[in-house]
């Protein structure tokens, strides 16, 4: 017979550091600090369609990260590629540390740090060791930052984020969390602008929904400098837009879906500030299919269509690889994911030529087509939206004046 459990947790029996301690141990320097800033605002500006920006932000890299060394190796190449399509794209990477799973599985980088090096020691099995995970994360991010990276992340555990969130240039709601109050309330509470995926079965208002609770002040609960637990309340934060990555009825990538996102934002409000991931429920779950659904976006981009980004899922070689049991040396194979199938460096190249020569399509089309009131719809909307007296080229005027 099993036996039943009905005695309340006592307590926590492995302490972790507070996210100060950690944070001074690993500070930002000053010119870290900066290109975070400087990031940060350089999407916002993407956010709010300014004429002054029409680039394209891609944010890319692997589903999540299992080795530092690969990763850094990843981060010098999309480095080299971010520098190169500098005047069309701002290239943000992954930097994936926690992992959301459907049922069960691998939870990432924070939970398990020595997760490749104890594959090659069998008689290593220390995980989980989140003391140790915290600050391998925020090194791994600190690094990419350093390289001149802007770095995105989902934000998952709503406590781990305070040993991240000054590095953090993009914070990510992911699917099965969007609905959650306490992502919300997180959200609510985060420096960064953050991307907020569509529900999982498609949806679009829960992401909606999440905007709308996030850009208002709550309570949070977090931990103080003595690591006991605390509250504050939160500013409110505006800068949040949707990422439409599909679902279990389909994928949400085509014009049609796009316009009707568009829509849907302006009636609840909200900028038409629109993502777009080539992943998920948007591939099938196949990442072969990724190339053709960020075809399918550059199209659309090249002809005006309101996509602010796009994300992909990508890695130093294609595919995934199944996660191996610890103790089992040589299995694991060198910079493939553990978690959901990637595309490899060579694609993930040319992804990013053809996304920006669409935006450099976009670019000729709107110099040569000057008359500024024409591009109004789509690149000039404010934050007072949601008027439905007002025409999108009257709230173009009020955001001008
Ligand atoms: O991005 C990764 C996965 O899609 C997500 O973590 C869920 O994975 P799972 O359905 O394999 O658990
Ligand atoms: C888990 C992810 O996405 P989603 O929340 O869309 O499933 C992800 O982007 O890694």
């Amino acid at each position: 017979m099993p036996s039943t459990i009905s005695e309340p947790v006592k307590s926590f029996k492995v302490p972790l550091p507070t996210p100060s301690r950690v944070k001074s141990a690993l500070p930002l320097d000053e010119s870290t600090k900066r290109h975070v800033e400087t990031s940060r605002n350089a999407i916002r500006n993407l956010m709010s369609h300014q004429a002054t920006d029409d680039r394209l932000m891609v944010v890319v890299g692997p589903c999540s990260i299992h080795d530092t060394n690969a990763a850094l190796e990843y981060a010098s190449l999309l480095a080299q590629a971010a520098e190169r399509h500098r005047r069309e794209l701002v290239v943000v990477m992954r930097v994936y540390i926690e992992k959301p799973r459907s049922t069960v599985g691998w939870k990432g980088l924070i939970h398990d740090p020595d997760y490749a090096q104890d594959l090659e020691n069998p008689n290593n099995s220390t995980t989980p060791d989140l003391s140790k995970g915290v600050s391998t994360a925020r090194k791994v991010m600190l690094e990419v930052a350093k390289m001149g990276l802007p770095v995105a992340t989902e934000l998952l555990n709503p406590l781990l984020v305070y040993f991240l969130d000054d590095v953090v240039s993009l914070g990510v709601i992911g699917a099965r969390t969007t609905e959650s109050q306490t992502h919300r309330e997180m959200a609510s509470d985060m420096p960064m602008p953050m991307g907020i995926k569509n529900g999982t079965d498609g949806g679009l208002k829960v992401a909606i929904d999440a905007m709308k609770a996030a850009s208002r002040p709550h309570t949070v609960v977090g931990v103080d400098e003595d690591a006991c637990l605390a509250y504050h309340m939160s500013r409110g934060n505006p800068d949040t837009f949707v990422i439409l990555r599909g679902g279990s009825q389909g994928p949400n990538f085509s014009p049609e879906h796009i316009q009707a996102a568009e829509a849907e934002l302006i009636r609840a409000g909200k900028k038409p500030a629109i993502v777009v991931d080539c992943s998920h429920g948007n591939s099938s779950k196949d990442y072969r299919n990724q190339g053709s659904v960020a075809a399918c976006l550059a199209d659309q981009i090249a002809v005006g269509a309101p996509i602010m980004g796009v994300m992909i899922e990508s890695n130093i070689n294609e595919g995934r690889q199944d996660v191996p049991d610890k103790g089992s040396k040589g299995c694991l194979k060198y910079g493939v994911s553990i978690t959901d199938g990637c595309v490899g460096w060579n694609e993930t190249e040319s992804i990013l030529e053809s996304l920006a020569a669409a935006v450099r399509q976009r670019q000729e089309a709107s110099t040569a087509s000057s008359p500024v009131e024409e591009s109004l719809p789509t690149i000039m909307v404010g934050q007072s939206l949601g008027d439905e007296k007002h025409t999108m080229q009257e709230h173009a005027v009020e955001v001008f004046v």
